[in-house]
């Protein structure tokens, strides 16, 4: 598909295109850990795992601000890292997900040490990181629009997790629910600007462009989950073990 071919449609419809075919929604892993699937260790995998995403989340939003010379613009973003990262007392997104790995069994401090991180996982947050941190503006804010897809995971997640799993509750979940209210917030925002930014065919087709790449950043991390934990169960040296980490 390209923007100069009329059958593209617009922007808009083209990058909620990308992320019905290519979003982590779609990934036998979430299949697996929303239907109740997953052995315990399945599920402290996964949160150890994507805690390394949670963590590089407020660092690329900072990259990205670092980068920023519009004070309107700034104002806008810095939210981000206040959702994530939240004061002194109350906290943020960092210590509910914390809460959630502590419900699970696992020690948070291990958790948050990022130790026993999959090598590919940090590889692909890494990635995330640096691009925002190099690509142009416009690529960097819509790499963000995985976001778009994010609420609906997040309720699927949240009413799956209840449904099967004992350490479910709403301390352990509210991570998830709060997103259900920033995500949508931060999105508005990122998709207007890119919608106003994308303002020529080549322009729209890099914005397209990031937001594959996130797509594939979100998927190699599951698959990197999957190929130690699930099939062939080939934990990478270094990587958690079962056993390890353990509250
Ligand atoms: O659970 C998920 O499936 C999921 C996906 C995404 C995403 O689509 O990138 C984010 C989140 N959660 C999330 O919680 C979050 O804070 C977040 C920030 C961003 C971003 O790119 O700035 N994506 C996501």
């Amino acid at each position: 598909m390209n923007a100069h071919d009329p059958k593209a449609g617009s922007l808009e419809q083209r990058l909620r295109a990308i992320g019905a075919e290519r979003y982590h929604d779609k990934h036998p892993f979430h299949d697996m850990l929303h239907n109740g699937r997953c052995t315990p260790d399945q599920v402290r995998a996964w949160v150890i795992n994507r805690w390394a995403y949670q963590a590089a989340i407020p660092m690329k939003d900072a990259a990205f601000l670092s980068r920023c010379d519009d004070p309107q613009m700034r104002r806008e973003w810095r939210s981000r890292i206040e959702d994530h990262d939240g004061g002194v007392d109350e906290g943020g997104g960092i210590r509910r997900w914390l809460k959630l790995a502590e419900a699970v069994g696992l020690d948070p401090d291990y958790v948050a040490s990022g130790r026993g991180v999959l090598p590919a996982t940090q590889f692909a947050v890494d990635a995330y990181v640096r691009y925002v941190r190099d690509m142009p503006l416009l690529q960097a804010v819509a790499s963000s629009l995985t976001e778009l897809f994010a609420p609906s995971i997040h309720e699927r997640r949240i009413e799956g997790m209840l449904k099967h799993y004992d350490f479910a509750n709403t301390e352990s979940l509210s991570y998830f629910r709060k997103r259900l209210t920033e995500a949508p917030k931060d999105v508005k925002f990122g998709l207007a600007w890119v919608l106003e930014h994308a303002d020529t065919p080549e322009k729209e087709d890099a914005a397209c462009e990031a937001l594959i790449f996130k797509t594939n950043v979100l998927w190699a991390q599951l698959d990197a989950l999957w190929g130690a934990y699930v099939e062939p169960g080939r934990i990478p040296p270094g990587a958690w073990r079962p056993g390890e980490g353990m509250a």
